[in-house]
């Protein structure tokens, strides 16, 4: 996943994904498939994405007691994807649980799925954060304690925006990933996204890899857009 530009599919049905991905040739892509897609076309969607050679994030942040989380993954892991993930909120038990079952469902000689918290949304300011949450510390110390406790439970990194991207990598070092939604060339709209950088803030962060959703799945030219942000991207060495 290091480097990697993953596009997020937000799209409601399998025929606007693939009339989105007849744009891209044969490019192997990394791309995510969320609630949205997920929910209407099931478990097949990713087998049909997983034959055309693209690596498949499964973003359903699953956050539930442990025992349903456990039951959850392990059916995720027989799907074939690369990537999942659970709201780092449902705790550290409830985290492990998730590793549990990624390898209770992976088939022997396979790789379980790789495995990240959400921390806080990209979609939450800081004062969000301390008045519907009622959480007193900085947003950057919530982000750091849900990313603390996700390594503690064994998980492979964390959602997270690039703001805080530099200190998760200092303080618990290069192999626990970020994934960093809320990705922006510098002339798109927010939208509901609160905390955004540009890809080439990102890279000087230190980030993983990004997730760009509608600034390429809803432009007027997706693959001009797409090759846009992974040139921006790219083109940064931190
Ligand atoms: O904190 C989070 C966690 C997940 N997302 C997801 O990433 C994409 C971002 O889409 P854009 O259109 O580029 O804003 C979307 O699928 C979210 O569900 C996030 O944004 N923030």
């Amino acid at each position: 996943m290091k480097d990697s530009l993953i596009i997020a599919l937000d799209f409601p049905n399998k025929e606007e994904v693939f009339q989105f991905l007849n744009r891209f040739d044969d490019e192997s892509l990394f791309l995510k498939v969320g609630m949205e897609l997920f929910y209407q076309e099931g478990p097949r969607i990713i087998q049909e994405l997983k034959e055309r050679e693209h690596q498949i994030f499964l973003d359903l942040k699953l956050h539930d007691i442990p025992n349903t989380v456990y039951g959850g993954m392990k059916g995720l892991a027989q799907l074939g994807c690369d990537l999942v993930n659970v709201h780092a909120a449902g705790g550290k038990d409830m985290m492990r649980a998730a590793l549990e079952g990624l390898e209770a469902g992976t088939a022997p000689g396979r790789v379980r799925p790789a495995c990240i918290a959400v921390t806080q949304l990209t979609s939450t300011s800081e004062q969000q954060m301390r008045s519907e949450q009622l959480i007193e510390a900085t947003l950057a110390q919530s982000v750091i304690h849900y990313s603390l406790i996700a390594q503690e439970a064994g998980l492979d990194g964390v959602v997270c925006s690039s703001h805080e991207a530099g200190i998760i990598r200092e303080q618990l070092g290069n192999e626990f990933v970020t994934v960093t939604p809320g990705i922006r060339l510098g002339s798109d709209l927010v939208q509901d996204q609160k905390r955004v950088a540009t890809p080439e803030q990102a890279r000087i962060a230190g980030v993983s890899a990004i997730v760009v959703g509608r600034g390429i799945t809803k432009a007027e030219d997706p693959y001009r857009s797409y090759q846009a942000y992974k040139q921006a991207w790219e083109g940064v060495r931190a």
